[in-house]
């Protein structure tokens, strides 16, 4: 019995030593876990824990590299040269489950989205069940949508994307993706580049954008459309689409008869000595107040106007003359703006309006009013408006020139997708167009996709129409040697002239001041007018391009800093892989891999504020995963004693990301800020 009692005494205080031990070793695992260091210090632990720790390591080094042989060997995973679109790929599985599934219901909804931010709820979500259990109820079958969603899982083909699924709530099927596929895609990025998702059928596509007027003043409007324009054809073009970037200058309206009269009457020997006119603008108001107030002057302009137009050699000279002056002039914005476009403007089109209009006329499709030739796209009444095809004087009109060009476009182009880039203001214009061209023959919308890309009007500070103080309209050079100036100032705030060397930080300037203003552009939904702020702009917190063009720079200061040189990082892609195994990494590279889906998105509704939107997702990604995860260790004394490979190249990875949609919203970022 006393024996017995001894015993048990033992033994409890063994169990209490050996928990104790285990409290130890629970705390010291726990520290390593919260310092978040990869490898947790066990050296405090028992001999027991510490075989077991160095197990682990041993066999998560053996299934990484398992995971990179089944990447390497798989043979539909290694064939991969691009990042595909998830939500694309989702889109055809799911449409083939619930195709099998319910065969019945051709028209059954396949609705993939974004999962948000709980990652219970995995990463995509498949949102069908609830419509077809609807659909199913109308046509007298009671199935549950929990049932429906169940039903499609039975069908859905197995595919290496998917590690998980689950039916959640009343029927949405959670979709986790799986991290050595998403591995296998994150590094065609270091053995292909960021590759666009293939296209099935890239259509020849012309974007018509910037299109200011000849010797008026190119506005904040026309900047907006230059911006814009150039974003979207460098989307299309980089998705491989041919692009056509057109600019159709207003250079043959009736205001060249004035133009060319008062150049006649103040140069008259313009046709020997070339007139020296820098300043057209005030050549136009000077000009305009002749018009106004000089019954004479206004029959010369009237008459020079006709010559002109049945091309007089004299006159195509003055008219020539005077599209070089602007010409010069917007080509400075071009440049400074890295804007690349073609000229071809509504004087190209006047012999392929006097033909359509002889076609239209046989044809039976204008209708004589008060002189005028019109063309009605809907039945006349209700509201609806005609375009001028020939105005009473015998003279084309803008519609007459936009219809010479859609014919011209789709004819003798071949383009099956044209894009026009204006203000909001002109889109009944374009409607109107659109309908006319269609009713005429010239475009079949099966075919044809025709797109008005309407932008709300900028608004100065005050939130009354962009203007100077003096109430002049804003000369564009003017505004842009304005924000190369409040980019330095806002570099020097930041001492960074200190550091960099001149030439950088002349590169830095620009690179802040242009993208700026084309950020602030891309960034707010066309429809809405917004105000022009460079205060707002230059902003180094939030959604704009400083705080982008910041967080790029220090993303590429991170392999600087280890000392890797470009050919560096591709050695290092080629002997490790990249990291994905940190909850953190995990979601940076899910945000990477929406790349594709992103903008074939836009491809679609042509919302360039959304690949904005993606821009900031991305660097907010990063910046979460860089506060959890060290990419380089340092002691005390700041030299290197750990690199962490698989880290610097998923930072990299997003590095190129982030150049590309850099790329295509016209931005320069620079290594150095
Ligand atoms: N094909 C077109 N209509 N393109 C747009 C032309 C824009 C016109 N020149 C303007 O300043 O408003």
């Amino acid at each position: 019995m006393v024996d017995n009692f001894e015993d048990i005494e033992k033994q409890t205080q063994l169990y209490e030593q050996q928990f104790e031990n285990l409290k130890n070793d629970i705390a010291e695992l726990q520290k390593g876990v919260n310092e978040n260091t990869a490898v947790p210090d066990t050296t405090k632990c028992s001999e027991e824990v510490q075989k077991l720790m160095a197990e682990n390591v041993k066999l998560k080094h053996r299934l990484k590299i398992l995971q990179r042989a089944i990447a390497k060997y798989s043979p539909s995973i290694s064939e991969c040269t691009e990042m595909e679109s998830i939500h694309g790929l989702l889109i055809s599985l799911f449409g083939t489950a619930v195709k099998s599934a319910f065969p019945n219901l051709p028209d059954a909804p396949v609705v993939i989205t974004l999962s948000g931010n709980n990652v219970k709820f995995g990463d995509y979500q498949c949102n069908s069940a609830m419509p077809i259990s609807n659909m199913l109820k109308q046509s007298g079958t009671k199935v549950a949508p929990r049932d429906v969603a169940n039903e499609i899982l039975k069908h859905l083909p197995s595919h290496q994307l998917i590690e998980k699924l689950d039916v959640a709530g009343p029927g949405f099927i959670n979709i986790f993706l799986n991290r050595t596929y998403g591995l296998s895609r994150l590094s065609t990025i270091f053995s292909h580049g960021v590759q666009p998702p293939k296209l099935e059928h890239p259509i020849k596509t012309i974007v018509d954008f910037s299109s200011p007027n000849i010797a008026k003043e190119m506005h904040v409007g026309h900047l907006r459309s230059t911006i814009i324009g150039d974003s979207i054809a460098r989307l299309l073009e980089y998705l491989g689409y041919p692009v056509l970037r057109l600019n159709h200058v207003g250079d043959w309206g009736t205001q060249f008869g004035m133009l060319i009269a008062h150049l006649k009457d103040k140069f008259p020997d313009y046709l020997e000595k070339s007139p020296p006119i820098e300043d057209l603008q005030a050549f136009y108001k000077e000009a305009k107040v002749q018009f106004d107030n000089d019954e004479e002057f206004k029959k010369r302009a009237y008459a020079s106007v006709v010559q002109l137009q049945s091309f007089e050699k004299d006159h195509v000279k003055a008219w020539k003359m005077i599209c070089d002056v602007s010409r010069k002039e917007f080509q400075k914005i071009y440049d400074r703006l890295g804007i690349n476009l073609q000229e071809r403007g509504e004087s190209f089109y006047q012999k392929h309006m006097e033909e359509i209009v002889k076609e239209l006329d046989s044809k039976g499709y204008l209708e004589e009013d008060e002189g005028r030739k019109i063309l009605w796209a809907d039945a006349p009444g209700n509201g609806s408006i005609p375009m001028t095809i020939v105005k009473s004087d015998g003279g084309f009109t803008y519609d007459t020139s936009d219809v010479a060009a859609i014919k011209h476009r789709i004819e003798q182009e071949k383009a099956n997708w044209i894009i026009y880039v204006t203000d909001a203001g002109q889109a009944t214009h374009f409607q109107l167009l659109f309908k006319c061209a269609e009713k005429i023959g010239i475009v079949d919308r099966k075919k044809h996709r025709l797109d008005h890309v309407g932008f709300g009007v900028v608004l100065g500070e005050d939130k009354k129409k962009f203007k100077t103080r003096s109430g002049d309209t804003v000369r564009l050079v003017d505004l842009l040697d304005e924000g190369l100036r409040r980019a330095l100032e806002k570099l020097e705030e930041k001492d960074r002239h200190k550091v960099l060397t001149k030439e950088e930080l002349e590169k830095a300037q620009t690179s802040v001041a242009y993208g700026c203003i084309k950020y602030a552009d891309l960034s707010h939904s066309y429809n809405h007018e917004y105000v022009f702020s460079f205060d707002k702009m230059l902003e180094d917190k939030g959604n704009t391009a400083v705080y982008l063009l910041y967080a790029y720079t220090r993303i590429k200061s991170i392999a600087r800093n280890a000392n890797f040189t470009a050919e560096g990082i591709k050695e290092m892609s080629k002997e490790h892989s990249i990291s994905l195994d940190h909850e953190k990494e995990w979601k940076l590279g899910k945000v990477l891999l929406r790349f594709p889906e992103v903008l074939l998105k836009i491809a679609k509704d042509l919302y360039l504020h959304c690949l904005c939107e993606y821009l900031y997702e991305v660097s907010t990604a990063f910046t979460e995963f860089y506060d959890s995860c060290y990419c380089i260790e340092k002691d005390s004394s700041g030299d290197i004693v750990k690199i962490n490979h698989g880290r610097i190249l998923l930072s990299e990875a997003t590095a190129l990301v982030m150049e590309k949609c850099f790329h295509i919203l016209g931005l320069n970022p620079v290594e150095k800020m």
